[in-house]
């Protein structure tokens, strides 16, 4: 179906649009395989910050421009010594800050992988909730064979995925693997012909949309508590905190402290 996406924000190295409550991030530029520069990574920073704000997006797709490459990691013109060279000669890693956004988005995010995921690519994939994929993707690591490597989600996350032998494998080996094998291993949701790529993302999107988008929030938030320690404890006890100060018993505290009186807790209830 050729849906009519509308633009959110101008930005040089992504295009960022939405679509009847869903936003899609794509990182344009297919001349290198899409890979990344500092300055994609910020403005990929700055496109999920605004879809956390943007109270009517409720998912989020991920992906890349063309039918090459969804993305082939940091880009190795810019690579330096301290990590990517950013236009005022900084070094980067800011890839890893997009990562922790992918996770901590309380809303979902799919990696929608039309081609080559690859490296630092390959690692933006698993850190989305849901990959689909199509059948011309392939996946892999290089770090081992270009001098680099991701010993944080883009390895521990990858073991609780695929298990500890087979990550240990795409690391050491740094093979290239099609759709069908990523699927098998559990990397990946679903796997469909190129042309139905963007239907069936929009589909899971659309299905996850007549749920209820709390439930979803927390059921996020508690499968990042399982692996992301105190950090992950953090992110579920802030979201039971929200809803906390949704309740009268929450409001009675500040209530009664701005009138400089005891609270009365008492009338709330103590469930079993
Ligand atoms: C992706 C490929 C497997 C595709 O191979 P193919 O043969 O089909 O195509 P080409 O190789 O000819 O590519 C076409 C064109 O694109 C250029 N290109 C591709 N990838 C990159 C890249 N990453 N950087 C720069 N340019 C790229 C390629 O040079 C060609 O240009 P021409 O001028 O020659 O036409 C294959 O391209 C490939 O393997 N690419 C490299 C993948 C890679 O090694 N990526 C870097 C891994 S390290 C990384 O991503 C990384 C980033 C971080 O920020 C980190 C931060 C913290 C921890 C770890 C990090 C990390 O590991």
């Amino acid at each position: 179906m050729n849906r009519e996406w509308k633009k959110i924000s101008d930005f040089e190295e992504i295009l960022f649009e939405e679509y009847n409550g869903i936003a899609k991030i794509t990182i344009n530029r297919p001349r290198y395989c899409n890979a990344f520069t500092p300055k994609t990574t910020w403005e990929l920073s700055q496109a999920f910050s605004l879809c956390r704000e943007m109270q009517h997006i409720s998912v989020v797709l991920l992906t890349g421009t063309g039918d090459k490459a969804f993305c082939s990691g940091g880009d190795m013109n810019v690579k330096g010594r301290g990590g990517y060279i950013d236009g005022d000669g900084v070094p980067r890693l800011s890839v890893l800050d997009v990562q922790m956004q992918i996770r901590r988005l309380p809303k979902p995010v799919i990696a929608m992988v039309n081609g080559y995921a690859i490296g630092g690519g390959h690692v933006l994939h698993l850190v989305c909730d849901l990959t689909i994929a199509s059948d011309n993707a392939v996946f892999g690591q290089t770090g081992p064979k270009v001098g680099s490597f991701d010993a944080g989600f883009g390895a521990s996350y990858l073991a609780r995925i695929v298990g500890q032998k087979k990550a240990r494998e795409i690391w050491f080996l740094c093979r290239q693997y099609t759709a069908e094998e990523a699927e098998r291993m559990g990397m990946v949701n679903k796997v469909v012909p190129f042309d139905r790529l963007e239907d069936e993302c929009v589909e899971w999107a659309e299905t996850m949309m007549e749920r209820s988008p709390l439930a979803l929030r927390m059921i996020k938030a508690g499968l990042n508590a399982e692996l992301d320690g105190q950090a992950g404890i953090q992110e579920l006890a802030g979201d039971a905190t929200m809803l906390y100060y949704f309740l009268d018993e929450a409001q009675e505290g500040g209530r009664a402290f701005l009138e400089k009186r005891k609270p009365d807790f008492k009338k709330y209830p103590k469930m079993p």
